[in-house]
C-alpha cells in the first residue's frame, strides 16, 4: 500500500514554484530526497504536514487526507530543535504524551538513554547533535507511521550518524512504517535509501529505486571536442571542464554501446545530483 501520495503538487513563493511535483511512498521503504539549497524540499515536507498552504495538488497519507486526526500518525524531525530550551526530557515526555495518542514513554526514554542525553540537563546546555538525537528519539516515540525528516543528520558525528541510519532501517522492517528523508549528505541515501527522488529548481527530476539508480545511470567521460558526438537528448546533464567533460545518461547498455569511444562510470547518488545541475560552475 501506498503510504503517501503525492499529485500535482503546487506551491508558488515569488520567483520559486513548486511545478507540479508528484511522487508516492511504498510502505515500509525509506525514500531519500535530494536536491540544491533552495531546490524546495522543505517546501514539500511543509506541504505535507499542511504547515505550507499549497496552490494545488492532492496529498494522501495511507489513502487519506492529512488532517489532525492523520497527522497522529506522522512524527517530523526539523534541522532546527522545535523545544523550548528550559524543558529537560521529563517534561517533554509529559509533553507529548498528552500531545500523540501512540506516545510511549518506554520507546522515548529508551531512545534518550541509547543516544546518550543526558535526563537531568536542560534542552539549552544540548549540542546540535543533542537537539537531533532528542528531535528524532521524539519523532519515533509515537511509532509513526511515517517519519518526515528534514536533513535530520546534519550535525551528527559519523558514530551517532550510523546509529540514527541503524535505527531507521530497523524502523521501517516491519514493513508498516515508512521514511522520508531529506538530505545533503547523499552517502546516508547510497547506504540506507531503497528510493532517490531528486528535486531541481522546483521540479522532480528523478523518482527512481535506489539500485536502478546505481546501475542504469552512467557517467560517460571524454574529451571536450568528443562531446558533439552524443546526442543531446541522451545527455541529461554535462559537467565541461578544461580537458575532459562528463556526461549524465540513463541506460548503461544501451549507452555503452552507442558510445564505445567514451570512459563509463557508475555514479553515486552525489555524482548524479551535481551532473543534473550540470556541475558546480552552472
Ligand atoms: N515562507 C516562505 N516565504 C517565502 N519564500 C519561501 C518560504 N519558504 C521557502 N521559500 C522559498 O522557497 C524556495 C525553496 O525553499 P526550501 O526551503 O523548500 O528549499 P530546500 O530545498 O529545503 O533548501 P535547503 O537545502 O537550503 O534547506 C526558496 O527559494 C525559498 O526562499
Amino acid at each position: 500500500m501506498k503510504a503517501l501520495e503525492v499529485k500535482g503538487l503546487c506551491k508558488q513563493y515569488g520567483d520559486f514554484a513548486l511545478d507540479n511535483v508528484n511522487f508516492s511512498l511504498e510502505q515500509g521503504t525509506i525514500t531519500g530526497l535530494v536536491g540544491r539549497n533552495g531546490a524546495g524540499k522543505t517546501t514539500i515536507l511543509r506541504s505535507i504536514l499542511g504547515a505550507a498552504h499549497i496552490d494545488a495538488g492532492e496529498i494522501s497519507f495511507l489513502g487519506r487526507p492529512i488532517d489532525a486526526q492523520t497527522k497522529q500518525d506522522i512524527g517530523v524531525v526539523y534541522d532546527a530543535c522545535c523545544f523550548s530550551e528550559m524543558l529537560k526530557i521529563r517534561q517533554i515526555d509529559s509533553v507529548l504524551g498528552d500531545i500523540y495518542h501512540n506516545w510511549s514513554q518506554d520507546v522515548f526514554l529508551g531512545l534518550c538513554e541509547h543516544y546518550e542525553l543526558p535526563e537531568h540537563k536542560t534542552i539549552k546546555t544540548f549540542s546540535r547533535g543533542m537537539k537531533q538525537k532528542l528531535s528524532i528519539a521524539a519523532a519515533m516515540a509515537h511509532s509513526p507511521k511515517l517519519l518526515l525528516l528534514d536533513e535530520p543528520t546534519g550535525g551528527l558525528d559519523p558514530v551517532a550518524r550510523e546509529q540514527i541510519l541503524d535505527d531507521l532501517q530497523t524502523f521501517i522492517e516491519d514493513g508498516e512504517h515508512t521514511v522520508l528523508l531529506s538530505t545533503h549528505i547523499t552517502s546516508d541515501l547510497d547506504r540506507v535509501a531503497d528510493n532517490i527522488l531528486i528535486l531541481s529548481h522546483g521540479k522532480m527530476r528523478i523518482d527512481v529505486e535506489k539500485d536502478t539508480l546505481l546501475n542504469e545511470y552512467i557517467v560517460l567521460k571524454g574529451s571536450p571536442e568528443q562531446l558533439g558526438q552524443m546526442q543531446p537528448e541522451d545527455i541529461l546533464g554535462v559537467k565541461k571542464q578544461a580537458y575532459s567533460f562528463e556526461a549524465l545518461c540513463v541506460g548503461r547498455e544501451r549507452m555503452q554501446e552507442k558510445y564505445p569511444q567514451f570512459v563509463c562510470d557508475s555514479a553515486d547518488v552525489e555524482q548524479i545530483l551535481i551532473l543534473l545541475e550540470g556541475g558546480a560552475d552552472q
